[in-house]
């Protein structure tokens, strides 16, 4: 049903969200050329295997080489790195992309490097799992999820309305913020909620030794729901943490702020400022759910295209 919408992509980095979009171009037809590139010959080989593009290479600067589109799908530490190699291989008029967590410091790492003949856009899909890897990726990841691009000032309309297209196409719906504001509202409803998971995880780990099996043993879907979070890519999440730090720390000084409230609440017995508290944060999930984000819902992430609802 989709036309091509750029003769060569190449894709960088061919982990759960590099894999998942030579998926879902493969599946809807988007590119006449799809080559990958990731930096070990491991990887390459198993997107190999899995037929994810035309062609695979090591080179990030061999895939980029004549590409009409660059989408760089690394842990957001790798960015510069990536940058430097494709830069002087990049055709004019080519869009460069990116899908990493933090913005603010991807675009510090990369666009120094962005000749001036090329469209740098970054981008995040607000889109994903727990699990790496190219094994991971799956089509469709991105259908009925947000895409937000950071723009740079004086960024080609037609070329963020380019990309817009393409992620439409994957069935995304595409916003534009400040790549600050980014960070802000990302450190609090993604990268907090990870930290958390991770330290729960992590204490609850410390007791173990205490305990022996039991805090496995009797886990409830709460704690369970903590470790499918708390299983999310180490290296990944390293450097969320290291390239967020500003708005991940002013959020933690927040969170642990009402933290010592509820602590306070719960030595004084304060029932009331308890119950008022559970009362509020209720209604943020129903707002949620009333507003389609609630992604366990059967009808969540219809795609544009598709004629009948899920069932
Ligand atoms: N995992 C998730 O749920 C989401 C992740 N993101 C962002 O997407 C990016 C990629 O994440 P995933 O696909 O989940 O990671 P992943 O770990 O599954 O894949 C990362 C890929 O990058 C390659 N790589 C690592 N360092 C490299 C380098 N220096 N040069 C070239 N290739 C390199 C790896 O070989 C692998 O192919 C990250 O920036 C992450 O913040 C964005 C949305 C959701
Ligand atoms: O697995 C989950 O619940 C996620 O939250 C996935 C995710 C991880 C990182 C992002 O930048 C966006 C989405």
């Amino acid at each position: 049903m989709s036309a091509v919408m750029f003769e060569k992509v190449a894709l960088i980095g061919i982990g759960l969200i590099g894999s998942s979009i030579a998926r879902d171009i493969r599946a809807l037809g988007l590119a006449g050329d799809i080559v990958i590139s990731t930096r070990s010959p491991q990887t390459l080989q198993r997107a190999e295997e899995l037929q994810l593009g035309d062609r695979y290479t090591v080179s990030a600067a061999e895939a980029a080489d004549g590409a009409d589109l660059v989408i760089v799908s690394v842990p957001v530490g790798a960015s510069e790195s990536v940058a430097q190699q494709i830069a002087p291989h990049l055709k004019p008029g080519a869009i460069i992309t990116d899908v990493g967590s933090t913005k603010a410091s991807v675009i510090a790492q990369m666009a120094p490097h962005m000749p001036e003949h090329v469209h740098f856009i970054p981008g995040h899909p607000l889109a994903g799992t727990e699990k790496s890897g190219p094994d991971a990726g799956f089509k469709g990841l991105f259908k009925g999820r947000w895409c937000i691009f950071t723009p740079l000032e004086g960024t080609d309309p037609q070329a963020i309305s380019r990309l817009k297209s393409f992620w439409e196409a994957l069935g995304s719906r595409v916003d534009e913020m400040d790549p600050q504001h980014h960070d802000k509202v990302l450190a609090i409803v993604s990268h907090l909620p990870h930290i958390i998971a991770y330290n729960i995880v992590g204490t609850a780990d410390d007791l173990e030794a205490v305990t022996e099996s039991e805090v496995i043993k009797y886990s409830a879907s709460g704690f369970r729901d903590f470790t499918r979070l708390a299983a999310s890519d180490p290296t990944m999440w390293r450097d969320v943490c290291l390239h967020n730090k500003d708005a991940i720390l002013e959020m933690l000084a927040r969170f642990s702020e009402d933290l010592a409230y509820l602590q306070r609440a719960i030595r004084w017995g304060e029932g009331d400022k308890l119950f008022e508290l559970f009362s509020r944060t209720r209604t943020v999930r129903r707002s949620i759910v009333d507003a389609g984000q609630d992604v366990d819902a059967p009808d969540f992430g219809r795609h544009a295209l598709d004629d009948k609802p899920n069932t």
